[in-house]
């Protein structure tokens, strides 16, 4: 535990500092994660240094705003399946439906990002959903201690198992890369790269599999619980529900104050590659830092004293101090996703309220537990019921 510090203080100047020291050392290491990181290996989400720079340079353009627009259609697309699943099982049940809505949330997420940036369909991507998943359950036990620590290379029994679910991961992956056709998608870009590095077999395989691995993982579960954190606020804030359906900007601050009250990222962290100061304190090189998110989007010294509270209004006509609201992390290592999430949440949420009014179940049990981002333990119940409105014209 003797390289960690935890930065418990809300101080955005502190994270400003952050930010900045990382982005001047940039150039300076490469892979400064160990090897057996099973999640994500060598992705852009664990890299550092010029291996970083190298990937985050091919990735971003593919989630250009331009790019965005482009999938827009897929994603409505994706949100109609669930549509016209819900609207099903609504009239089969009689006009009121009970359902725990995260499975379907998950899919819808899943068909997104695979039909967006893979070109590949959810049938086809569905196991690899479903290991990552199951991989991501036997890695998030005991999570940041176990980062902390260096638990992770112990070969323990769940070690094994998530090693095992890795391997399966990685074929599965290299299976589809191999079916890919020649259409221009985010995997199209990583083979380009990949093909263009230099790099021995080996290691091309596993630049292409720890990338698709970081944007599945990044860009699906992220979402899909920032997704489910809404429907449940919603489905507690009828009021907002109305708001909503009248008008679609309202939504774009219904989904900034979900992201406040429980933002999918627990913690944003930074390596010191250098000796530094932050806010008085001196921090070793190698020093891992940890920014507790939520801890700084709920201090009453920086949201006021309704902090606590679900108060979509507080995003209407004030902006957040600089650096103290942080869903999307800040700085050169900034969430890429960020203007495809936002799209594909405004989709899903648009579409769901303009077809039914929710409640949430007496069933709900509130535990958001840490399972790597921050999720409903025991999911999201809700009733639904059909609504009869004139269709809002939404922009994305
Ligand atoms: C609501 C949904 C999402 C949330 C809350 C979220 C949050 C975050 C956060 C907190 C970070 C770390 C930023 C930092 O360290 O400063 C991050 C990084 C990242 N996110 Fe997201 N994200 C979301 C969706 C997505 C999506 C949809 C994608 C892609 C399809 C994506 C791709 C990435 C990538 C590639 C990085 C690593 C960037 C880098 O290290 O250079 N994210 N995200």
């Amino acid at each position: 535990m003797g390289n960690v510090v935890f930065l418990h203080v809300s101080r955005p100047d502190v994270v400003r500092d952050i930010n900045l020291c990382v982005s001047l050392d940039l150039g300076k290491s490469s892979y400064l994660k160990a090897t057996h990181e099973p999640l994500f290996g060598r992705g852009i989400l664990k890299s550092n240094g010029e291996a970083w720079a190298h990937q985050r340079k091919i990735i971003a353009p593919e989630f250009f705003l331009d790019k965005v627009k482009g999938m827009v259609d897929l994603m409505v697309d994706s949100a109609q399946t669930l549509l016209e699943s819900w609207e099903a099982r609504v009239d089969k049940s009689g006009g009121t439906l009970d359902i725990k809505i995260d499975d379907d949330i998950r899919a819808y997420s899943a068909d997104v990002i695979s039909r967006t940036c893979f070109g590949s369909s959810y049938v086809k991507g569905k196991k690899i959903f479903l290991k990552l998943r199951e991989l991501q359950k036997a890695v998030s036990k005991p999570n940041v201690l176990a980062e902390m620590t260096g638990l992770r290379f112990f070969p323990t029994k769940k070690n094994r198992q998530a090693w095992g679910l890795h391997k399966q991961v990685h074929r599965l992956i290299l299976e589809i890369v191999k079916e890919s056709g020649e259409d221009k998608n985010l995997l199209r870009a990583i083979l380009h790269s990949a093909s263009s590095s230099k790099l021995g077999l080996r290691e091309a395989e596993n630049f292409i599999v720890d990338n698709c691995k970081s944007i599945y993982f990044a860009g699906y579960e992220s979402t899909a619980v920032t997704a489910a954190w809404c429907l449940m606020l919603l489905g507690l804030h009828p009021e907002w529900q109305d708001r909503v359906r009248q008008e679609v900007l309202d939504l774009t601050m219904v989904i900034q104050e979900t992201l406040r009250l429980y933002p999918a990222g627990a913690f944003v962290s930074r390596m010191a590659l250098q000796e530094l100061k932050l806010g008085g304190v001196h921090i070793p090189k190698g020093v891992n830092i940890y920014i507790p998110v939520s801890t700084m989007h709920l201090d009453p010294k920086l949201w006021g004293p309704d902090a606590k509270e679900f108060n979509p209004a507080r995003f209407s006509d004030a902006r957040p101090q600089l650096h103290s609201y942080l869903p999307f992390g800040a700085g050169a290592r900034t969430c890429l996703g960020q203007g495809f999430a936002t799209a594909e949440l405004k989709i899903l949420i648009s579409l769901i309220i303009s077809k039914f009014a929710l409640k949430l179940s007496p069933l709900y049990q509130h535990s958001p537990a840490l399972k790597l981002i921050v999720e409903p333990e025991f999911g999201v119940d809700l009733t639904l019921t059909k609504v009869h409105t004139a269709s809002t014209t939404t922009t994305y």
